[in-house]
């Protein structure tokens, strides 16, 4: 069986390649990144470290890769061959891995091949049916009827947190134990089969993927905004400061409450997950940097995202979002010098105001309660 997956970073590598891998397939990674291409096609193995297992060393083996940019043509030979096709690009890159991806399946649609399982594992609120949309956009557009004549697109929440440390300009990932790969059963192709092992295939996706973006993603993204704020490296750092614990853990309750009110959530089970999350994120030997967690800070301060997507919903369900919004105004104060979107926003609100920032990138109005909140913490915490 063979795999395509586009972006060999910490999750393709780590996460998701190793479970294909486990799963039998031969894998062709997708990557822009030329030393990484290199590197994997060096001995068509990669090492993957397990941090919590005293960095116990995993070979993945069954490997290639080919550049997008330099070797389309082999990436559209892979693509046409694929009985899987998954991504983890970061949703800001999907419209650019739409153009290579939608001229592969062209090719399999004229070459009469079988419909393929297509699946976007990134952090976003349904990203496979955004990878579809983009699909439909991009240069070389594919029709949703050809789409869906040649692919299945479901959609899946991701969990595990993966690192790498750099040995040689190559990044070698290092990963938790603890994972969870939610798949949208009644969207593939034989909604009985099951591709990846060790994946758990869900009829109701959609409650474990906004548990998972607006909870613990929600969580993570004000520990990372509070930290930096403070001058603290690391998430550890961070939650080790009992204000920033105390702010992150009710930013992750009000979520939580919200969450009880729209899905057949307790709010029993929803602490029993926050405290699992706290501890996982809080783990010394994660060494995991705040600057990483909350990188992309456009993606993350949109309406659909992790932190104002659960204080939107809490709003209208008329519940408590103080500290969600509290975590949004320091977001708003991540000036990350080496992160290109903290660098846009803070250049806008510096041309501009907080309060046409807050408008734009989180398309908040001061109709909305949640606006003032956010402004008002924003000029308490400035
Ligand atoms: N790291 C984690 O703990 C974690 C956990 C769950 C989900 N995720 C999600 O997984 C996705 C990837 O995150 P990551 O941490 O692995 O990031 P990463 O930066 O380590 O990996 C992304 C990879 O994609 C490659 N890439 C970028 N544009 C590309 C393109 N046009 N074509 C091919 N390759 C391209 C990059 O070079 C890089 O190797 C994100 O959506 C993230 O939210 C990450
Ligand atoms: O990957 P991002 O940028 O969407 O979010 C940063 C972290 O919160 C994220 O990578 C977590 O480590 C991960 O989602 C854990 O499963």
């Amino acid at each position: 069986m063979k795999a395509v997956h586009f972006g060999a970073g910490n999750i393709g590598r780590g996460f998701i390649g190793e479970l294909l891998h486990n799963s039998g397939f031969e894998i062709t990674f997708v990557e822009v990144d030329k030393k990484t291409v290199d590197y994997i096609n060096k001995n068509n193995n990669y090492d993957v470290y397990i941090i919590n297992d005293n960095y116990r060393k995993e070979i993945i083996d069954n490997v290639c890769a080919v550049s997008p940019i330099t070797d389309e043509a082999k990436a559209i030979e892979a693509i046409v061959a694929a009985d899987i096709i998954t991504t983890s690009v970061c949703v800001d890159n999907l419209p650019k891995i739409a153009n290579t991806l939608a001229k592969g399946l062209k090719e399999r649609l004229s070459q009469g091949k079988d419909k393929v399982n297509i699946m976007a594992c990134e952090n976003a609120f349904y990203a496979t049916d955004m990878l579809k949309k983009t699909l439909m956009e991009c240069k070389d557009a594919v029709s949703e009827a050809d789409l869906d004549a040649i692919g299945c697109f479901p959609n899946v929440a991701v969990d595990r947190i993966a690192l790498s440390t750099e040995q040689d300009g190559i990044r070698i990932p290092q990963i938790e134990t603890s994972f969870e790969l939610v798949i949208e059963k009644n969207k593939l192709n034989d909604p009985a089969s099951q591709p990846i092992k060790g994946a758990e295939y869900a009829e109701n996706l959609g409650m474990y993927l906004e548990r998972k973006l607006y909870v613990f993603n929600c969580g993570h993204a004000a520990t990372a905004y509070l930290g930096y704020h403070k001058n603290l490296p690391t998430i550890f750092d961070a939650l080790n400061d009992k204000e920033i614990y105390a702010n992150v853990i009710a930013a992750m309750r009000e979520a939580a409450v919200m969450m009880t009110k729209k899905f057949p959530f307790s709010m029993e089970e929803l602490e029993t997950f926050i405290q699992k999350i706290l501890k996982r994120i809080s783990l010394e030997d994660l060494h995991d940097e705040v600057i990483r967690v909350g990188r992309s800070p456009i993606r993350k301060l949109n309406n659909k995202d992790r932190l104002v997507g659960p204080a939107l919903l809490a709003q209208e369900y008329n519940l408590p979002n103080d500290h969600l919004a509290a975590a949004i105004a320091a977001g708003y104060l991540f000036d990350c010098k080496d992160d290109e979107q903290a660098v846009e926003i803070q250049a806008f609100i510096k041309e501009n105001s907080i309060e046409k920032a807050v408008e734009k990138y989180s398309e908040l109005t001061p109709a909305d309660a949640l606006f003032n909140k956010v402004i008002s913490a924003y000029n308490n915490m400035k």
